[in-house]
């Protein structure tokens, strides 16, 4: 894992995690960040528009993680994140089951694919809210019935978008080029330092009464 870079909670405010995904926390929890877990409601994550691309709908389903979790917590910096895989216009979210697990790792296998990770950053005091999303381009190894089958029996793919762990150290998954390994595993850390340290400059305003998200940079 490279060097995870942090920043200070503008405003000296609590930060709150709004999710349960353990790697989320190792990460913020390896960056030294101080926080608490409230993990938001699966109904956050319901929803598919045909339409909508990878970056579009980690974007939509992290601020509605974030506005989810905002509505418990009156004075707090609240985090939250989507993450999903991305090939050939297909979209790879968690496999359901084992079968599921292993359609995804044959239709990666042997191909170049993204992986997009939406950060959603909301204020709750001011209701102040930014949304951005960060595209890694990986690459994976063309898979055997052997090295499939070793690894749906590991479990690994559990809770993971597009069935694999770029955390558990198999050699067949690599980054092209210099992209950002936190942001596979599930929370950009270098991303989020600068939203962090701009967040008085590139937040919105949220309308409590009809919320609509801000705009990301994708
Ligand atoms: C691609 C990839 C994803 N992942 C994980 C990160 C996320 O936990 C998960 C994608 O699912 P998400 O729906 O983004 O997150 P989650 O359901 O785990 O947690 P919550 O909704 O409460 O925030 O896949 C890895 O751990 N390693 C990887 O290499």
């Amino acid at each position: 894992m490279q060097r995870l870079p942090s920043a200070t909670i503008p405003g000296g405010l609590p930060l709150v995690l709004a999710s349960g995904s353990p790697r989320r926390a190792q990460l913020l929890k390896a960056a030294s960040y101080q926080f608490t877990i409230d993990p938001a409601g699966a109904d956050a994550e319901c929803g598919m528009c045909s339409r909508e691309t990878a970056p579009e709908l980690v974007a939509r389903y992290a601020f509605r993680k974030a506005q989810d979790v905002a509505t418990r917590h009156r004075s707090a910096m609240v985090l939250a994140a989507d993450t999903v895989a991305s090939v050939a216009g297909m979209i790879l979210g968690k496999p359901s089951d084992e079968l599921h697990a292993e359609e995804m790792l044959r239709t990666l296998s042997g191909r170049r694919h993204d992986v997009y990770t939406g950060v959603c950053l909301w204020r709750t005091n001011d209701q102040r809210c930014c949304v951005d999303v960060v595209r890694t381009e990986l690459v994976m190894e063309t898979l055997t019935d052997k090295m499939i089958e070793e690894y749906l029996s590991s479990m690994l793919w559990e809770g993971k978008a597009g069935a694999f762990g770029y955390q558990d150290g198999n050699d067949w998954i690599r980054i092209v080029g210099k992209g950002s390994e936190s942001n596979v595993v599930g929370l950009p850390m270098e991303r989020l330092k600068e939203l962090l340290e701009t967040f008085d400059q590139i937040a919105e305003t949220i309308d409590t009464v009809g919320p609509e998200m801000p705009t990301s940079n994708q």
